[in-house]
């Protein structure tokens, strides 16, 4: 069987670095291009990519997309930065290319991914609930993709459920002591030499707590997501948020 001709962008980056590792030992994949920050898109084009994993900065990444979909390649995207503008624009794009995929992760390992769906579950049953997410200081963005998410993901839950806003009798504080509000959910970033990737939702109801936490301690954590990402984009049109939508997780 042929294999699966995948490009990364970003390539020296922290997680781009690894990432060709990982494509390089993959066996049902060949690396046809690494790319950096100022080389050449058509670079993709000429080696016959068929996916791309996009894992540049949030600067970047609307026009490297906007370059793959107008190509007919398939896009595995980490980087971060989404809003509802930028999935419209991307909506945009792939509705004139309709057999490409795109598939945006805010987070590739599979323990974030249940970290996620587990506080969406969770989140109706108490009156309280933040996040908070700690990651290396040279991450750009903050609060990070993971946590943004996350956060939506209960807020919604908790409005399908009608859940009461939560209590918080603060009437006087700082700029940010109360952290960013994600539709309603707080959320608190903290920037630490030493980490790399974490985050912890504290849900809180009358006399208990209930933690959820997530450690991701290498890179490496994020492998088998992008890896299963590449595989499945290639028969998956059209855009797909989120890791969880390729897992059987019931
Ligand atoms: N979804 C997930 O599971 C994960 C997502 N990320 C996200 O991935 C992104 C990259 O993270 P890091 O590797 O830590 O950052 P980084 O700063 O180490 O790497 C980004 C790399 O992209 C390069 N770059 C910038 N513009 C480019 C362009 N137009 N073409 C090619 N390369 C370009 C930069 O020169 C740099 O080498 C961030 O948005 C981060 O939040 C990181 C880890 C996991
Ligand atoms: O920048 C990082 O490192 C990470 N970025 C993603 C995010 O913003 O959620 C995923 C993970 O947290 C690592």
């Amino acid at each position: 069987m042929s294999k699966l001709r995948v490009a990364v962008l970003g390539a020296k980056g922290r997680i781009g670095a690894e990432a060709v590792r990982a494509v390089e030992a993959a066996e049902d994949m060949e690396l046809v291009a690494a790319l950096s920050r100022g080389d050449k898109l058509e670079t993709l084009v000429e080696a016959g990519t068929q996916v791309v994993v996009e894992l540049t900065t949030p600067a970047s990444v609307m026009g490297n997309l906007d370059f793959c979909v107008r190509h007919g390649i398939h896009a595995v995207v980490g980087t971060t930065g989404w809003t509802e503008e930028r999935l419209a624009q991307l909506g945009t794009s792939l509705a004139a290319s309709p057999e490409t995929g795109v598939l945006i992760a805010p987070n590739f390992s599979i323990g974030a991914v249940l970290t996620m769906k587990f506080a969406e579950a969770a989140a109706p049953y108490f009156e309280s609930v933040e996040v908070v997410e700690l990651h290396h200081p040279n991450k750009v963005d903050a609060p990070s993709g993971t946590a943004t998410r996350t956060a939506q993901l209960i807020a919604a839950a908790r409005e399908r459920a009608g859940s009461a806003p939560q209590p918080d009798a603060t009437v006087t504080a700082l700029d940010g002591a109360r952290g960013a509000d994600v539709d309603g959910v707080p959320v608190h970033a903290i920037r630490l030499r030493g980490l790399l990737a974490h985050q912890e939702v504290l849900l809180g109801g009358e006399g208990e707590t209930l933690t959820i936490r997530h450690d991701s301690l290498h890179h490496s954590s994020f492998m088998p997501g992008i890896l299963l990402g590449a595989r499945r984009v290639v028969t998956t049109p059209g855009l797909t948020f989120g890791l969880e939508h390729f897992l059987d997780l019931g």
